[in-house]
């Protein structure tokens, strides 16, 4: 059969002598239970699939590594702060369609469609693939005739084809797009509405390297994206996509923190201009800032340079792009401490306002505030607080034993000698001179109202110094 034919009926079955379900029989036993979804790692990521695909009436299994993640999801709940997910869940545990395994291996078995949503990470600047290596094997080797694998982490290009499908092949003994079928579908949720996105906020990406695989990636992810799809033919091209959108992101920050600083310089406010140039249609100016942090826009960059160093190109402004954005804790912090007061810098007593990577979550991967901790720590200062409204504990916290982790706003800006908003979270906008009484407060995120403090005790990131 050629591709491109009726869509209710697989075009390619590749297969010789296995007829393949029509796509209608499929989705039916989906939504039966007779066919099950496992999820491999209930993170940010993987914890909303999994309830996006509950709500969606499928029976979901939940894989993960961490003893405590399972033990949540069993109670029906997760560490994730994600509106729906923990309601979706504990319907899924009562109505037996949610059910979480620590065999990732028997998942696979057990499932027809394997999500794979663990991390990939950066070490020494290259993609770190050892837990996605860890959940092909184990679904590679619980891998039936038919089965679909869908691979939903941000990865340099060509990862799938070189790297995960030759560990399904080697492990299965099968053939990918002919006993099996892999998808790539890039996540492109914003944390703190994840469902949402997932649901309604953007159209789907789904990838194959074949047609058959991806009219089948088509009618089953159309049961959970609402807003369409975008159907790419070539994973690594659906891969690179994904991070085109994170060095987009990362480059106009970039530019946005150049003309801050230039701002600065010329004690320009940054903000009033800012908002006049994007009344321009073509203008979109993005917000300058302490730093860039959480675990993509800082991380997809890194995978960009590291494929064109091997390919021998010359990615300039993706380098200088990520040059500039690690500079700018230093850049800000700099400009904080300006502000102390007349006295020994290791006596301050310093109060950094957000843990988390930015406004509205919890989520502190590669925040700028560690970039923070670290250099008030070389320079000796020992009295530190960190509040976050929303961080309760950290592990990375607790080396420091200069550094205090708060949740009481009013207790951290009590009696202290500077204090830099890092985070925007919305807790702070309350903040203003009856609050923080005499102490210099340095808005690293352009949040606050600078009228709302005595001139002489804010400054801020793009802020002109008033006279
Ligand atoms: N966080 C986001 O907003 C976001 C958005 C889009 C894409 N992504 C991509 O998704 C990937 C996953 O990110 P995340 O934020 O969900 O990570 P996360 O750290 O929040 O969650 C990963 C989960 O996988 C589990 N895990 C790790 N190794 C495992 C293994 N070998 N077997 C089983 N489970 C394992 C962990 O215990 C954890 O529960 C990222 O690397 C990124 O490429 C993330
Ligand atoms: C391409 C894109 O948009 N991707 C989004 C991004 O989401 P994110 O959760 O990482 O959040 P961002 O808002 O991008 O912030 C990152 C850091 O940059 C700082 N920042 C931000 C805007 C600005 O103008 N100036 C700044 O300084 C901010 O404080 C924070 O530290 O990646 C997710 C995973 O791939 C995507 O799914 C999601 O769509």
């Amino acid at each position: 059969m050629k591709s491109g034919g009726n869509k209710d009926k697989p075009n390619n079955p590749l297969q010789g002598d296995v007829i393949l379900e029509p796509f209608d029989t499929l989705i039916r036993k989906f939504k039966s239970g007779e066919y099950i979804v496992s999820v491999y790692g209930l993170g940010h990521v993987g914890a909303p699939i999994a309830s996006a695909w509950l709500r969606s009436g499928v029976t979901v299994i939940g894989v993960d590594k961490s003893a405590k993640v399972l033990e949540n999801a069993r109670k029906g709940l997760t560490h994730i702060p994600e509106p729906m997910v923990n309601e979706t869940f504990t319907n899924g545990l009562n109505n037996n369609k949610f059910l979480v395994y620590d065999d990732p291996i028997q998942a696979s078995r057990t499932s027809k469609l394997k999500m794979i949503c663990v991390p990939v990470l950066i070490r020494k600047n290259k993609a770190d693939l050892d837990a996605v290596k860890e959940v092909t094997l184990a679904i590679g080797t619980g891998l039936k005739r038919n089965d679909i694998v869908s691979v939903h982490p941000s990865i340099p290009p060509g990862t799938t084809e070189k790297f995960l499908i030759p560990i399904l092949e080697k492990s299965s003994g099968m053939r990918a797009a002919s006993d099996f079928f892999v998808i790539y579908n890039p996540e492109r949720i914003y944390e703190g509405r994840a469902i949402f996105d997932i649901e309604e906020g953007h159209p789907g990406i789904v990838s194959s390297n074949d047609n058959y695989s991806l009219d089948l990636a088509e009618k089953l992810f159309g049961l959970i994206y609402k807003k369409g799809l975008v159907k790419i033919l070539g994973i690594k091209t659906a891969e690179a996509e994904k991070l085109f959108e994170g060095v987009y992101r990362d480059v106009n920050i970039a530019l946005a923190n150049e003309l801050a600083r230039l701002s600065d310089r010329l004690n320009i406010d940054f903000w009033q201009a800012k908002k006049a140039a994007n009344s321009q249609n073509f203008c979109h100016i993005h917000d300058p800032g302490i730093g860039v942090g959480g675990a993509c826009i800082p991380i997809y960059p890194q995978f960009i340079l590291d494929v064109a160093i091997k390919n021998k190109i010359n990615c300039r402004i993706t380098k200088t792009a990520r040059t500039i954005n690690n500079d700018m804790p230093s850049y800000s912090l700099t400009n904080a401490l300006k502000m102390l007061p007349r006295k020994v810098m290791r006596k301050s007593k310093v109060t950094i306002l957000g843990l988390a990577f930015r406004g509205g979550v919890s989520d502190t991967r590669l925040s700028p505030t560690y970039d923070i901790l670290k250099e008030l720590t070389r320079l000796k200062i020992k009295d530190v607080i960190v509040h976050d409204p929303l961080v309760k504990q950290d592990n990375l916290i607790l080396k420091y034993k200069n550094v205090e982790l708060v949740n009481n706003l009013d207790y951290a800006v009590t009696n202290r000698d500077l204090i830099v908003l890092a985070t925007n979270h919305q807790e702070y906008l309350k903040l203003n001179a009856s609050i923080i009484g005499q102490t210099p407060i340095y808005d690293g995120r352009g949040l606050l109202n600078p009228d709302e403090f005595e001139k002489k005790l804010y400054r801020g990131i793009g802020r002109p110094i008033q006279p």
